[in-house]
């Protein structure tokens, strides 16, 4: 059909050399605003970071994202909006505004975010693991099964498995340093002690080779990289859809969903087939599985072992390795050799090694735990939370929806809290003068394992694995540092990272010395833990 002349006069004045470079502008402002929308609209009240269409703040943000929200907390207060291209985000960086928002808003700050990578691309055959599920009947009955496997007297029933793995890492550390003639990397041995006492506790199977195991290597390479995927800072196309347009921006993540597919229903069915002949050993998923009252679907077995496969498997590792490195400084000498004496005095009959498994009575090596865990902080921004109910902070009303990112690096860091937060100091948790007094009061000690409703539920088993190995290793070697002059960035919670944008601290690579402090008595608590665990 023709134009009308009327049509035609109006194209004619938007084609016209003086408007259409007007007109074009039009449009393109049109479609950023209808592109540049947030899920949820600016909360009035609440000081926002001021950033650029499309984007919002995320270029801003950089690689360091805990680090920048820090700086910025300075200038705009301890909690802030930002926009992450259409998404929201609440940001909480001290450690008071982490406790009102998580502690005392736990109900309402009690699900998940959904993000386009990790629950679209990376995860869509193989279900969610329970730290990325949002809340919902799901959620609460895997949550509650791992939870009661995962508790204080069935964790005591786990330390066998604990006995077993730390001495086996122990042990080959001493033979692959030479008896302390080579500086190691110490990573490798740690990744396998975490890995493989989650299996073994979840499928009754343990990685039986040295840190050269194939399957050892495969799943923490596929590991690492999905948190890569699962992580706040990482992904641009979690928060700005046209991303996710360009071609190919899947491949990856949905290369790495096969290759934990394989691995997912081989530990599955391997653990099925145990069953069938009736091999198997006492595990978390044997038991649902063998449990005619079990409530839960393949698909939620599936969840709780991709939960306990992938939970502890950079977090035990991340604090173990990273003390290791700060105990071969030269602080970290003093640090040894207090907690040599404090091991020594509860157990001057040198039987700490198998004490251990049965108790936790050395304050000294529960203080080094917990300030590992914050000095390190080696989930920087917390997993996400979305509320579900409005929350109000000071005149500002949150929408339920909003999205939360805790910055657990900024928090552990906040001096308001902390005496001297860049100091790694045990006693901290230890002396009270050392944490500010009114602080030290209320309780939570550190935000490592999160807060309120959805706070890990592993972390008596973490708490177990780190306070065991702590305690051997020390008695063990003298940490001592490498003969090569190492990387000083290794010392710096942020520096040390070598993907900065992950989820969870990724060590670069590093050495220490080993001293064999008592070889004879060492070999001896080699060879009864060996004896005590032959069976397993
Ligand atoms: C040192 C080791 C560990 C650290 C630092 C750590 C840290 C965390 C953190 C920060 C969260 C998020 C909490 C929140 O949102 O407030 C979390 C959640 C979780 N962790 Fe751990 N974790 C560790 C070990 C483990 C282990 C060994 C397991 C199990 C085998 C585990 C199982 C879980 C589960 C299931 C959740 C999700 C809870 C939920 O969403 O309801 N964690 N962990």
């Amino acid at each position: 059909m023709a134009a009308s002349a009327e049509q035609q006069s109006v194209l004619s004045l938007l084609t016209s050399p003086t408007v259409l470079p007007f007109f074009i502008l039009a449009i393109v402002y049109t479609l950023v605003k209808i592109v540049d929308q947030t899920d949820v609209p600016k909360i009035k009240g609440l000081p926002e970071i001021p950033g650029v269409p499309l984007l919002g703040n995320l270029y801003q943000l950089g690689q360091h994202h805990a680090k920048v929200a820090q700086e910025w907390s300075k200038k705009y207060g301890p909690v802030f909006q930002v926009r992450l291209g259409n998404r929201r985000i609440i940001f909480a960086n001290s450690f008071d505004s982490v406790r009102t928002l998580w502690i005392t808003n736990q109900s309402a700050l009690i699900s998940r975010p959904m993000l386009h990578t990790f629950h679209t691309v990376v995860s869509s055959s193989e279900g969610f693991t329970i730290g990325t599920s949002p809340w919902d009947e799901s959620c609460k009955a895997r949550r509650k099964a791992a939870a009661t496997a995962l508790n204080r007297p069935a964790v005591q029933s786990y330390m066998p498995i604990i006995d077993y793995e730390s001495t086996k890492s122990i042990k080959e550390m001493m033979l692959d340093s030479k008896h302390g003639e080579v500086d190691l990397d110490p990573n490798a041995y740690f990744t396998r002690y975490a890995l493989s006492t989650s299996l073994t506790l979840n499928y009754g199977i343990k990685i039986e080779g040295n840190v050269e195991d194939e399957m050892l290597k495969e799943i923490t390479h596929v590991e690492r990289m999905v948190s890569n995927f699962r992580s706040t800072s990482n992904n641009w196309a979690d928060y700005v859809p046209l991303l996710r347009l360009i071609p190919g921006g899947s491949a990856k993540p949905q290369e790495y969903r096969k290759r934990r597919a394989a691995y997912m229903h081989k530990l599955l069915n391997m653990l099925k087939q145990r069953i069938a002949d009736g091999t198997d050993l006492p595990c978390i998923s044997g038991n649902v599985l063998k449990d005619p009252e079990a409530k839960l679907s393949d698909g939620e077995v599936m969840s709780i072992g991709l939960t306990m496969v992938s939970a502890g498997l950079d977090t035990v590792p991340g604090n173990l390795i990273m003390c290791i490195a700060y105990l071969s400084s030269r602080n970290g000498q003093d640090i040894q050799r207090r907690a040599l004496e404090e091991i020594n005095s509860v157990y001057p009959n040198d039987d700490a090694w198998e004490r251990c498994l049965h108790e936790e009575k050395v304050p000294y090596i529960t203080a080094l735990v917990k300030e590992t865990l914050r000095f390190w902080s080696v989930i920087p921004i917390c997993l996400p939370r979305t509320s579900i109910k409005d929350i109000k902070w000071g005149d500002a009303v949150i929408p339920a929806g909003t999205s939360f990112y805790m910055n657990a690096y900024a928090a552990h860091y906040d001096d308001s809290h902390f005496k001297s937060p860049y100091d790694f100091n045990p006693d901290r948790y230890i002396q009270d003068d050392s944490i500010d007094d009114a602080a030290a009061s209320r309780g939570t000690p550190h935000y490592g394992y999160g807060a309120g409703s959805r706070m890990c539920i592993g972390s008596h088993l973490a708490n177990r694995e780190l306070y065991t190995a702590f305690l051997r290793l020390i008695t063990a070697f003298e940490i001592l540092p490498p003969k090569e002059k190492s990387d000083e960035a290794i010392m710096d919670a942020l520096k040390c990272n070598q993907y900065p944008t992950s989820l969870t601290l990724d060590p670069k690579p590093f050495k220490v010395g080993l001293r064999i402090r008592d070889k004879a008595k060492l070999d001896k608590w080699i060879a009864e833990s060996e004896d005590r665990t032959k069976d397993l």
